[in-house]
């Protein structure tokens, strides 16, 4: 039987192989990619243009990305049928390809298909959404210094609200639930008193499993030892005060993780404290070390207090050695922050920051509002890694009402092009891509989303324009 109903797969090129999560790259890899629904149709050929024209450049035809298009959303439709918006084609090409890139997918609010990105995302456990967030040079933000702002959200990519376990408040199975819930598990509980789920609720389920928390916080720090000096730091953003088993759980297995698997490159902040201090001040007691570690430790009571000299105890025996005398400067600093603080702290003093470790539903708000920070969505690349499979996607959606007239910013999807060249370790393509971009955007060669907010406003290039700029500067 053939391996594709309605595709036929590039007659040259090799596939993207993976061997313990680690891609092995042919010279002429078989690249699958969707176009995208909405601007898509705008931003996909800007982009291959300028993937193509960069590889073309620094290699010479000895590496070379054979594309294949692939199906989903409206254009799948169109192909395949009525409601056949995520086929077993394009599922198939990219379980056999291993890497692809895609345009935005349109998904309905309330009711209607469910995400097809976030389907993708699910299908393939691409379990870490890597978006970051850095400064261009002479990009227009309304920050008074973005080149503060140089960080990497890291958003757990296939559980929380996202696994989409939720009911319609009319649903006769979520009424069921709903009642069960209030008459025999919330009263079982005994920590929860009279609470009721209100008559026509819809519900939804969080699920927030260690294991994929681990896994993903397992990849945001290996990505900061990669990182240097301050920026080998791990944030991990949680409202872990409000929903302590799934937030609060995130964080716990985050800093367990940190100690145990990475306890020889990891310090965390509280560590990192109590060390300092005592190379401030080496005849410091503990007692003394406890107080400055814990805001109001007068005021507790003498268990608690008990507890706060024990951490700094058990702390100095356990890596006062191995991570002391100013050692654990050099190594991974793993702290958390409760997301409401996050988003204004990365206004406040974004230079502090470096990875956020995030849930799902707390990076799809912080990347968007990170982004704008550096210039926008038009800016913000992404990627969605797994053991087996990546799939590159920009952060932004299809914004409609732009679809079709050439003059969306396609820098999103180049720069997750960009990040695609270097997860197949092509960096000197990606280092043309970024060098021609940036002299671009230095050049007010820029799209009207930039154009709007330079000073004085400048005249927008189109789409594809913009492509030929950032080509144009290789
Ligand atoms: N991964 C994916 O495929 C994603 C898909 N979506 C889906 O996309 C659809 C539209 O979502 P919506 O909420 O409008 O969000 P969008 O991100 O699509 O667009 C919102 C606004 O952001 C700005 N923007 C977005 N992309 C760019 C770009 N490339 N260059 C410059 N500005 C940009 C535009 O602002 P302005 O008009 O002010 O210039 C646009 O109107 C929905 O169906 C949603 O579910 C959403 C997010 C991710
Ligand atoms: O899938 C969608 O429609 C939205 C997804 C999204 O906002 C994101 O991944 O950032
Ligand atoms: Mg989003």
């Amino acid at each position: 039987m053939a391996q594709f109903e309605k595709l036929s797969a590039p007659s040259q090129g090799t596939a993207i192989r993976f061997v313990n999560g680690q891609p092995v790259i042919p010279n002429e890899p078989i690249i699958p990619f969707i176009r995208g629904d909405g601007t898509g149709v705008d931003i996909w050929p800007a982009t291959q243009r300028v993937l193509d024209a960069a590889v073309t450049k620094a290699y010479q035809g000895v590496r070379r990305i054979e594309w294949f298009k692939v199906y989903a959303g409206d254009e799948a439709c169109d192909l395949y049928g009525t409601y056949q918006y995520l086929p077993e084609d394009t599922l198939e090409a990219i379980r056999t390809y291993g890497v692809a890139i895609k345009g935005p997918l349109t998904t309905p609010i309330g009711g209607g298909i469910r995400s097809l990105n976030v389907a993708l995302r699910q299908i393939f456990d691409l379990y870490s959404c890597v978006r970051p967030c850095r400064y261009y040079k002479g990009t227009p933000s309304p920050h008074k210094r973005p080149q503060d702002l140089d960080v990497i959200v890291y958003r757990e990519n296939t559980e929380d609200i996202y696994m989409g376990v939720e009911w319609e408040a009319d649903d006769p199975v979520g009424q069921t639930l709903r009642e069960h819930l209030n008459t025999v598990v919330i009263p079982a509980n005994g920590k929860l008193g009279k609470r009721q789920i209100p008559e026509g609720s819809g519900i939804g389920i969080k699920p927030v499993s260690k294991h994929g928390s681990q896994r993903h916080i397992r990849k945001a720090i290996q990505h900061a030892l990669r990182l240097k000096g301050d920026k080998r730091h791990v944030t991990l953003v949680h409202k872990g005060n409000i929903m302590k088993f799934t937030e609060g759980a995130f964080r716990d297995w985050g800093y367990e993780l940190a100690t145990s698997e990475f306890r020889d490159v990891c310090i965390t902040e509280r560590e990192s404290w109590i060390l300092g201090n005592l190379e401030n001040d080496p005849q410091l007691s503990i007692q003394a070390n406890a107080r400055m570690i814990e805001p109001g430790y007068d005021n507790l009571t003498p268990e608690r207090k008990a507890s706060i000299d024990a951490e700094v105890h058990g702390v100095l025996d356990a890596i006062g050695t191995s991570h002391g005398n100013g050692q654990w400067k050099a190594m991974v600093l793993v702290d958390d922050r409760i997301a409401d603080s996050i988003f204004q702290q990365i206004q406040t003093r974004p230079q502090e920051y470096s990875i956020l470790a995030t849930l799902n539903l707390n990076g799809d708000y912080i990347s968007d509002a990170a982004a704008a920070m550096v210039g926008g969505l038009g800016m913000a690349p992404g990627a969605n890694i797994g053991e087996n499979a990546a799939i590159f996607e920009a952060t932004h959606g299809t914004a409609p009402k732009h679809a079709g007239l050439d003059r969306i910013n396609p820098g999103s999807v180049i720069l997750s092009g960009v990040m695609m060249l270097e997860f197949l370790g092509w960096q000197e393509a990606a280092d043309l891509i970024t060098k021609g971009l940036s002299a671009a955007i230095a050049n007010q060669q820029v799209t009207y989303d930039l154009a709007r907010l330079m000073d004085p406003p400048v005249e927008p290039v189109s789409c594809s324009g913009f492509s030929e700029a950032v080509i144009s500067h290789f």
